[in-house]
């Protein structure tokens, strides 16, 4: 099997004569992407699921090559890698099963219960598909955030395009020969490799394109602005604050604050990226986060270290210029900085203040802010004055004082008593200002890639047989 996965990569790039598609593939990429989602939305729904349900089988049998391309490509920690592949499997099944409850499912609705209607009209509306869905997932969770667009959208009866991360595209191409290798015609999901800087646009703005499923940075900003009318499910940056109250439990916050903040390198978009602790609890809670920092291992991904190099020389220097930043403007570092490469070391940045960059931008990184303040209202404010908002936690005791808190803050999702987590995969997950449009989640990802259509049964006579 680890062949055959090979095989395919290998046709991928032998058959053209760079590894980026032209926009001349690109357009035949659709034509068949429309022709094969015709024949798609007649599959029984039942059908699909099956489908789906061998592409997860395939997936988790296979998972060894495709953790070993996001350990090289991503630099992605062993057991993270193998971890992805099988959450990916449970997604596509999940989604197989909710895809056949919902979209079994349609409405029927009666006219006489509007004013001045007779029941003579009968309307009958169900979701149908969109047509071609394009999916374009970032370089940090290369086969799990493409799963979570493919899946849906196929179970819907749509077609794919995915334009896989630059680093991540072998273990993406991976993933999808297992579609493949389930039945699910090649014109019907197809991948797009290339830099999206190149190809981005032209993809983003195709006439083909009916949906656009993205998660990355700001260009998702910047697609938002050139898409033509087509839905758009957006997951875009986060600065995920963690506020810790006086009552809180300060062990199981200070293992949140290093799990939230340092797993894979920070390069999640749900990391904590920013610690707001009351002050009477500050330095206790930034002595038990230090000593768990002390204990994280620092090398290669093959190695399972906690702390593995950035994804690019680009992203390094980013980091360091926030680092800089602070460092200039008077902040505390409980750790001494240090950089080899793309390895950055894991550091607590204690005593920033919100003149400093660390305070609101979002390293991607393993470096964390941490900031005092006086009252929770303070973090609150600090915290909704972000553009960003995908996620926030808060740490305490008081479950009253938390559910407060969790209404004034405006992110998509806030946590209690635990860190930021996109998972599990059910769960709605969304962003509001910068860091997104629309929900995901696998219901909510299945309704998203839809549209209702009804079609009005109109009776010479008012019908009563259906209640
Ligand atoms: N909210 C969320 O769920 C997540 C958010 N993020 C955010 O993403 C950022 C880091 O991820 P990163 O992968 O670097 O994000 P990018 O936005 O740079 O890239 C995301 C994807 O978009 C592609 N792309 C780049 N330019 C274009 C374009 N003009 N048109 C269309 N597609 C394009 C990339 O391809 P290529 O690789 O070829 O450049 C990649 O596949 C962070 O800000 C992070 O917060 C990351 C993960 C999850
Ligand atoms: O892309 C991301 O960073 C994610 O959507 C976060 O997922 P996680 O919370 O499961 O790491």
């Amino acid at each position: 099997m680890e062949d055959i996965l090979v095989w395919e990569v290998c046709q991928h790039f032998e058959s053209r004569h760079s590894s980026a598609c032209t926009q001349e593939e690109v357009n035949k990429i659709f034509e068949s992407a429309k022709a094969a989602q015709k024949l798609w939305a007649k599959v029984p729904l039942w059908k699909r699921a099956e489908a789906l349900h061998k592409a997860a089988a395939l997936l988790k049998e296979h998972k060894a090559p495709m953790a070993e391309c996001l350990v090289k490509e991503v630099a992605k920690p062993a057991k993270d890698a193998v971890s992805e592949v099988v959450r990916s499997g449970d997604l596509i099944s999940y989604t197989a099963e909710e895809g056949v409850r919902i979209l079994s499912e349609g409405k029927f609705l009666v006219s006489d219960s509007f004013p001045g209607n007779e029941r003579n009209k009968l309307c009958l509306s169900s979701k149908i598909p969109l047509g071609v869905v394009l999916a374009i997932p970032p370089f940090n969770y290369p086969v799990n955030l493409a799963v979570s667009k493919i899946s849906p959208a196929l179970i819907a009866g749509n077609a794919v395009v995915l334009k896989p991360p630059t680093q991540g595209a072998v273990a993406g191409l991976h993933m999808v020969h297992c579609f493949h290798l389930a039945g699910f015609p090649k014109g019907l999901l197809s991948c797009v490799t290339g830099k999206g800087s190149e190809i981005g646009d032209f993809l983003t703005m195709h006439p083909g394109v009916n949906c656009i499923s993205f998660t990355g940075g700001d260009t998702g900003i910047a697609i938002s602005k050139k898409a033509s009318m087509v839905p758009l499910q957006m997951e875009l940056g986060g600065k995920d604050a963690c506020i810790v109250l006086e009552d809180a439990d300060l062990d199981l916050a200070a293992a949140n604050v290093v799990k939230g903040g340092y797993s894979y390198s920070g390069q999640r978009c749900t990391a904590v990226k920013v610690v707001l602790a009351i002050e009477s609890i500050a330095d206790e809670l930034v002595s038990k986060v230090n000593a768990k920092i002390a204990k994280l291992t620092v090398g290669l991904p093959e190695n399972n270290a906690d702390i593995t190099a950035v994804v690019s020389e680009s992203s390094a220097n980013f980091i360091e210029g926030l680092v800089e930043d602070a460092k200039e403007k008077g902040a505390t570092f409980c750790q001494e900085y240090r950089r080899e490469g793309n390895l950055i070391w894991p550091l607590l940045v204690d005593h920033v203040r919100p003149g400093m960059r660390l305070a609101w931008e979002e390293p991607f990184g393993p470096v964390l802010p941490v900031i005092r303040i006086s009252t929770a209202e303070e973090g609150i404010h600090h915290c909704n004055a972000n553009n960003f908002a995908l996620q926030g936690c808060v740490f305490t005791r008081d479950i009253n004082k938390a559910i407060l808190i969790s209404n004034a803050m405006e992110t998509g999702t806030v946590q209690i008593n635990s860190a930021p987590a996109r998972g599990p995969d059910h769960f709605p997950f969304q962003g509001l200002r910068d860091s997104g449009i629309g929900s995901q989640g696998i219901t909510n990802s299945i309704n998203m890639m839809t549209k209702v259509k009804s079609t009005v049964i109109n009776l010479p006579f008012p019908s009563y047989t259906m209640g």
